[in-house]
């Protein structure tokens, strides 16, 4: 299970098994039950592997770019059409006419929201997967987002997707890191997949600041702490244990560095 309750706070368990290979992970693992989000970036190495073990896959506009040129030569597989998102989604300002035509063709949904600039792709992909699923799955839901760090102002938006949505569990991901939001409402059990994952590793607050951070299982463990931008954050921190465990009276962002994993 993903929820326990602990002195009346409910427990939230995470953990980055969605990145090993099918073979090492758990029967039953409910992060295996995630929906890929692609954005406009260079595929990471690992994405033949999410995107097989996916439920769903979304292009966020350009995304679909990103399939069509580079998904068949990473897997050395010329047939382009094993790799069909489910759906594409964002303003299309950015997606080529042809790859548009081709996906459509090959059956996937093309959701235009040309007529809304005021969000973006990610948001309106995101807000889609909460449209479409239904409530009793919601608890369970995962929501893997590649391509996520690059241009900074695109950055700082796909973290404000996770404050955003701060009721789902969305991961950000690129070549080098995975980022997550830590929910205040909850007591955190990170259970940390070293073959992949660490050690380096990043817990801060973003906006709110926080009064109060206790966290186990770290180098440099905060008892209590206090952590506001522009004074202390804890960065370049260190996990020292299969677990750490993080409460505090703000949301926190989590960071974890990804080895090379293909
Ligand atoms: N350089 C980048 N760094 C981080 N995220 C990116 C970057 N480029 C695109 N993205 C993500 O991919 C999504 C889709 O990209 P796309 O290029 O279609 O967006 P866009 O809104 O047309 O971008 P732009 O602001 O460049 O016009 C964006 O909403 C954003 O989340
Ligand atoms: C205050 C403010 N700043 C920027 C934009 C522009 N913008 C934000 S999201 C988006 C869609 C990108 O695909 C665009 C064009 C806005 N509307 N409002």
């Amino acid at each position: 299970m993903l929820w326990r309750t602990i002195r009346s706070m409910e427990v939230m368990a995470h953990s980055s098994n969605f990145l090993l290979p099918k073979l090492h992970q758990p029967a039953k693992a409910p992060a295996n039950n995630y929906t890929l989000v692609v954005l406009n970036q260079q595929l990471p190495r690992f994405m033949p592997r999410l995107w097989a073990q996916a439920k769903m896959r979304i292009c966020a506009d350009g995304g679909a770019n990103r399939i069509f040129d580079e998904m068949s030569q990473m897997t050395n597989d010329l047939d382009r059409n094993r790799y069909i998102p489910e759906i594409i989604e964002g303003d299309m300002d950015s997606i080529r006419p042809e790859v548009k035509r081709y996906y459509s063709s090959q059956g996937s949904k093309i959701s235009d929201k040309s007529h809304n600039q005021e969000t973006t792709d990610l948001h309106k992909c995101i807000s889609s997967i909460r449209h479409r699923t239904p409530n009793h799955e919601k608890p369970n839901l995962c929501v893997l987002v590649t391509g996520a760090l690059g241009r900074f102002d695109h950055e700082a938006a796909n973290i404000n997707v996770l404050y955003a949505f701060s009721d789902m569990r969305i991961v950000l991901l690129s070549d080098d890191c995975l980022i997550q939001l830590l929910p205040k409402t909850h007591h955190h059990e990170i259970y940390i997949e070293s073959s992949v994952e660490g050690p380096h590793c990043g817990i801060f607050p973003i906006g709110a600041p926080s009064t109060s951070t206790t966290t186990t299982g770290l180098k440099w463990n905060l008892s209590d702490a206090e952590m506001r931008f522009g004074s202390m954050i804890s960065t370049s921190n260190i996990v020292d244990s299969d677990k750490v465990t993080v409460q505090s009276d703000a949301d926190l962002l989590w960071t974890i560095s990804l080895r090379n994993l293909t």
